[in-house]
């Protein structure tokens, strides 16, 4: 790991919600860098104080690393993200309204700030905090205004004040209105993601999975063998058996179709019971199964079947009384370079055999 990605970890974590908040911290904090510099220039030509731009520069700067702290102290706070960034925009507010007081003929200008801060929220707040929030706006920037011209109505005449309240108002309203919407869009289209989401997993799922016995469908299973023809490393064995369970048409018949289907449920059950992390085991159709063991002897393959087989025959199926599950299964070898469909031919007719010699066997192609 590179020294930046180290220096970047150590200050951002690595949860992505985390992250993600303090990239709203880190624009945050570009936007009072730019104003701070522009604060010093106006300094600089004379036109606010030194001492009050330096106190707001100040209270910006302890502000933004605490709100920096409070974020990476959140894992323990939990505050919600949209507690946290109340408090944020509530000390931004704050900030432009030092600023307002403190910029002189430039006053005019910290209201844009004010309408910024506003439009930040559509990112994080629902409409309605948005609107609580431009009203603490408006409510605190007319209070500053009419301190300041109840206090110094020469530098701050009261008509001049008025009036410029009144298009903040406007402004702070219309933004607040149009950041309500956007926030619904937003919530719209998070709502639709999470849905979407949703829909994509029941597809993979439904591509993928034999629905009755949640084991790997023909569809995937002919996937699988794909990837496995392709990675499969030479002189490696891979078996594969076609599985059968036996007389399954007069389990139907004798005792039902749900009652065959939960034979099928449980058979699928015991068998993935009896396997290794790698082996695949797959509804084939009906009631045949395909099983794949990739790096497996055809020795280790029938001890496989064997206990397989073991597991069946001890499983007691509900509305079955009592009676026990067989089946056959035909095992093959899969030749060096040999296409899967072929070891599969050749595995289907030792599984025909096995059914012809009596069932409830194993017969290697
Ligand atoms: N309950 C249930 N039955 C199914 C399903 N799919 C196929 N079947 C039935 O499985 C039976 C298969 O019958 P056969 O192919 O004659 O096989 P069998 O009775 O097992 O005979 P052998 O294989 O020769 O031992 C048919 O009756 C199908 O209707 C299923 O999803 N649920």
């Amino acid at each position: 790991m590179t020294l930046l990605r180290r220096l970047i970890r150590l200050l951002c974590g690595t949860d992505p919600v985390l992250r993600r908040m303090l990239k709203y911290w880190a624009a945050t904090c570009v936007l009072y860098v730019a104003c701070i510099g522009m604060l010093l220039v106006q300094v600089e030509l004379g036109l606010s104080n030194p001492a009050a731009a330096n106190g707001l520069i100040a209270f910006g700067g302890c502000g933004a690393f605490a709100f920096y702290l409070l974020i990476r102290a959140n894992a323990r706070l939990k505050l919600e993200p949209d507690q946290l960034a109340v408090a944020q925009a509530v000390f931004s507010l704050v900030c432009a309204f030092w600023a307002y007081a403190i910029s002189g003929p430039l006053r005019a200008a910290m209201l844009i700030m004010a309408v910024v801060i506003i439009v930040f929220c559509m990112f994080a707040l629902r409409p309605r905090q948005t609107l609580v929030l431009s009203a603490v706006a408006i409510a605190g920037m007319g209070a500053t205004m009419w301190w300041l011209q109840a206090h110094d109505p020469v530098r701050f005449p009261p008509a001049t004040e008025a009036l410029t309240f009144g298009y903040l108002a406007g402004a702070l309203l219309s933004t607040a209105l149009l950041s309500g919407e956007m926030s619904k869009l937003r919530s719209r289209l998070k709502r639709q993601k999470r849905e979407l989401t949703e829909a994509l997993e029941t597809i993979r799922l439904l591509a993928t999975v034999d629905e009755l016995t949640s084991l790997v469908n023909r569809r995937h299973m002919n996937e699988v063998l794909k990837a496995e023809e392709r990675r499969q490393a030479a002189g490696a064995d891979t078996c594969i058996a076609l599985l059968d369970i036996d007389f399954f048409k007069q389990v139907n018949d004798q005792h039902g179709h749900a009652v065959g289907d939960s034979v099928l449920r449980c058979f699928a059950a015991a068998a993935r019971a009896s396997l290794r992390e790698g082996d695949v085991l797959a509804r084939w159709g009906g009631e045949e199964f395909l099983l794949l063991l990739p790096d497996a002897a055809p020795g280790d393959a029938r001890a496989v079947l064997e206990r397989m087989a073991e597991r069946v025959h001890a499983m007691l199926v509900p509305g079955l009384d009592g009676r026990r599950i067989s089946f056959s299964a035909g095992l093959a070898t899969r030749r060096a370079g040999e296409p899967f469909a072929d070891a599969i031919s050749r595995a289907d007719k030792a599984l025909y055999q096995a059914k012809e010699s009596g069932r409830a066997r194993i017969v290697l192609a």
